[in-house]
C-alpha cells in the first residue's frame, strides 16, 4: 500500500471527482458516512460527543460526521472555529445542511474559548491533510483546551501535525486516542516522535480512484496484510528437504549461547530444509538437546574464533546468518571479511555483534565490500553507531537511512514499531505487525533466524525482509493474545510462528 503526500493526496482527491466522477461534495459524504460507521461500531455506548470543526474541508467532514451521528440519536453539539472569515465551499454547503437540525456554536478569535473536561467525547476535525503551518493565536489555543479531554478521535489526522514533514517539538497538536485516516496511511503515522498525537490509528476506504493511486510515485510503501500474504512461497507437493534450502548460523558464544537457540529454533520454524549452527564447541550438547533438528559445527574456543572459511566450506550453505550472541572482537570482522570472499554469492544477513563489529572505524571499512542485497537489521541505536551520527527527528532518520541503503546497495531492517525495510533502490517499507510485547531480550536474534530461512529457500532478499519481519511481527500479535505486552518473551515468537504461516496460507487460499 502506498504512503502518499499530502500534496499527492489532494491530486488523487481531484482525480477521483473528476475521473469517477464524483461531486466534492459527495466525496465528502462518503468520506464521513466510512467515519461515522466506524465510529459507532466503536463508540455505541456513548450517547455524548462534541466535534470540533475547522474552516476547511476537514472540518467540514466534521460537520458532515455531526449530522450522521445526530440522525442515529447521538447528542451532537458541534464548534466552528474560525481563526479567519475564510471557509471552503463544501464546509458552508454543510454547514448550510446541518442548520436545521443542530446550531453551531462559532467561535472567532474574538469569542470566548470553550471548556472541554477530561470525560468528554471529542471529534476534532479542525485540521486534516491541508495543514500548511503550525497552529497559533486561535487554533493552538483551541487544541490545547481540546487536549483536556481523554478521548479525542482524529477525522483523518490530528490537527496540527503535518502529513508528511517534521513539526518542531514546540507545535501545538492534538494527543488523539485514535486516528481515523481517509484510505491511505500518512508517513507521519509511522514515526515513533509523532505516537502521543496519532494514538491508534485506523484506515476506512472511501473508493477513491484506483488510476489516481497507481500513478502516484512515491519510495514510501506500508506492508498491508493483502500484500504480504502474496510473499509466501507454494510449497510443491515434491519438496524435500534439499530444495528448501540449508543455512548456516554463525552465532554465540560463552554466556550468550541463547541467542544463538533462540535464532536457530526460529530459522527452524520458518521453513529451511537444513540448519548447521556454527558455535563454540562448549554448546555443543546443549544444543544436540534443546535443537535436535540442527547440525552442529563446532568451534574450537569460548567465543568464536573461526575466522577463516574456504570456498569449500561455505558452497553447501544457501543463506548465512551472522550476529546473534557473537561479541565485539576484531576477529569476527575477518570472519565477516572471509564470508564476504569465499561466499559472496550466497545470501548473507547481519545482525547484532555483527553489526555492532561493523560500527567500529575497521569495520566501517568492510562496508562498501557487502555484496549486494546484504541484510542488515539493526535497532536505532545500532544504527546510530554504525552511521557513527545521531538525527535530529525521525524525518532525517528516514533520510539517512535510505542514503545508506543506496550507498552501500544493502536492505536495512530498522527495527521498532512499524520496522522499516529500505531496499537499495530507495523505497522504505513500512511493516504494519508486531507490538510493544516485542520489545524484549532475543526478539531480534528470532528475526535473523526468519529471515535467515527465508534466504536459504530462495526468497529474493528484498522479499524475505519484508516478509520476514511482517510473519516476526505477526507471531508476536498472536503471542500477545495469550500472553500479554507484559509476560510476552521471545520464544513465544518462535512458538505463534506455526500459527503465523497457518493464517497466512488460510488468507491465500481465500483470496486465489
Ligand atoms: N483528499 C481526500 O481524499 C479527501 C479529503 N477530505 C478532507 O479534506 C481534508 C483536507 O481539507 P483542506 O485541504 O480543505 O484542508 P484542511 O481542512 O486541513 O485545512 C483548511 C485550510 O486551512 C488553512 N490552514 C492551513 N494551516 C493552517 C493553520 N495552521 N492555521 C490556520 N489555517 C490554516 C489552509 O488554507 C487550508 O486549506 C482532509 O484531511 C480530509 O479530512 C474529505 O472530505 C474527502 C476526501
Ligand atoms: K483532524
Amino acid at each position: 500500500m502506498k504512503i502518499v503526500s499530502a500534496t499527492q493526496i489532494r491530486e488523487i482527491d481531484e482525480y477521483t471527482i473528476n475521473h469517477e466522477p464524483v461531486t466534492s461534495i459527495d466525496l465528502m459524504e462518503r468520506a464521513a458516512t466510512a467515519f461515522s460507521s466506524w465510529f459507532m461500531q466503536h463508540y455505541s455506548n456513548i450517547k455524548r460527543i462534541k466535534i470540533v470543526c475547522g474552516p476547511g474541508n476537514n472540518g467540514g467532514d466534521g460537520l458532515v460526521i455531526a449530522r450522521i451521528l445526530y440522525s442515529y440519536g447521538y447528542k451532537v453539539e458541534v464548534y466552528t472555529i474560525l481563526p479567519t472569515a475564510k471557509t471552503s465551499k463544501d464546509f458552508d454547503i454543510n454547514l448550510q445542511r446541518l442548520s436545521s437540525l443542530i446550531s453551531e456554536q462559532r467561535i472567532t478569535p474574538n469569542s470566548k474559548l470553550p471548556q472541554f473536561h477530561t470525560e468528554d467525547i471529542l471529534i476534532d476535525a479542525l485540521f486534516g491533510s491541508g495543514l500548511n503551518r503550525p497552529l497559533a493565536g486561535l487554533a493552538a489555543d483551541i487544541v490545547q483546551a481540546m487536549n483536556q479531554a481523554k478521548t479525542i478521535i482524529a477525522v483523518d489526522i490530528p490537527s496540527g501535525l503535518f502529513t508528511d514533514t517534521n513539526n518542531s517539538k514546540e507545535d501545538v497538536i492534538i494527543k488523539a486516542t485514535q486516528t481515523i485516516a481517509f484510505q491511505l496511511p500518512k508517513l507521519a503515522f509511522m514515526l515513533p516522535q509523532n505516537a502521543d498525537f496519532i494514538g491508534d490509528w485506523h484506515l476506512v476506504d472511501i473508493g477513491l480512484h484506483p488510476t489516481a493511486i497507481a500513478q502516484a510515485s512515491t519510495n514510501y510503501f506500508y506492508t498491508h496484510t493483502r500484500k504480504a500474504i502474496t510473499y509466501l512461497k507454494k510449497r510443491s507437493k515434491f519438496s524435500h528437504k534439499g530444495t528448501n534450502g540449508h543455512a548456516l548460523l554463525i552465532a554465540g558464544s560463552y554466556g550468550m549461547m541463547g541467542a544463538a537457540i533462540l535464532s536457530a529454533r526460529a530459522c527452524l520454524r520458518s521453513g529451511v530444509g537444513k540448519l548447521t549452527l556454527h558455535a563454540p564447541k562448549h554448546a555443543n550438547d546443549l544444543v544436540q538437546s534443546n535443537i535436535p533438528e540442527a547440525l552442529f559445527s563446532a568451534d574450537d574456543n569460548k567465543y568464536l574464533s573461526t575466522t577463516e572459511w574456504t570456498e569449500d566450506q561455505l558452497k553447501s550453505y544457501s543463506a548465512i546468518g551472522l550476529g546473534p550472541g557473537l561479541s565485539i572482537d576484531t576477529k569476527i570482522l575477518s570472519l565477516i571479511h572471509s564470508i564476504i570472499e569465499h561466499g559472496s554469492s550466497i545470501p548473507l544477513i547481519i545482525d547484532a555483534d555483527g553489526i555492532n563489529n561493523l560500527s567500529t572505524p575497521e569495520g566501517r571499512d568492510l562496508l562498501d565490500k557487502l555484496p549486494e542485497n546484504t541484510i542488515i537489521t539493526p535497532h536505532p541505536k545500532e544504527f546510530q553507531k554504525l552511521l557513527n551520527r545521531s538525527w535530529q527527528n525521525d524525518y532525517e532518520k528516514l533520510d539517512l537511512l535510505r542514503e545508506f541503503s543506496v550507498k552501500y546497495q544493502v536492505i536495512v531492517c530498522l527495527k521498532g514499531a512499524h520496522t522499516a525495510v529500505a531496499l537499495p533502490d530507495g523505497s522504505i517499507h513500512f511493516n504494519s505487525t508486531g507490538n510493544p510485547g516485542m520489545a524484549t531480550g532475543g526478539s531480534g536474534d528470532v528475526l535473523t533466524g526468519i529471515i535467515t530461512a527465508l534466504l536459504a529457500q530462495k526468497y529474493n532478499p528484498a522479499h524475505a525482509a519484508i516478509f520476514g519481519v511482517y510473519l516476526h511481527g505477526l507471531a508476536g500479535d498472536i503471542a500477545v493474545k495469550e500472553k500479554s505486552i507484559y509476560s510476552m518473551v521471545a520464544s513465544d515468537l518462535t512458538d505463534n510462528l506455526p500459527k503465523a504461516f497457518l493464517e497466512i496460507t488460510a488468507l491465500q487460499t481465500q483470496n486465489s
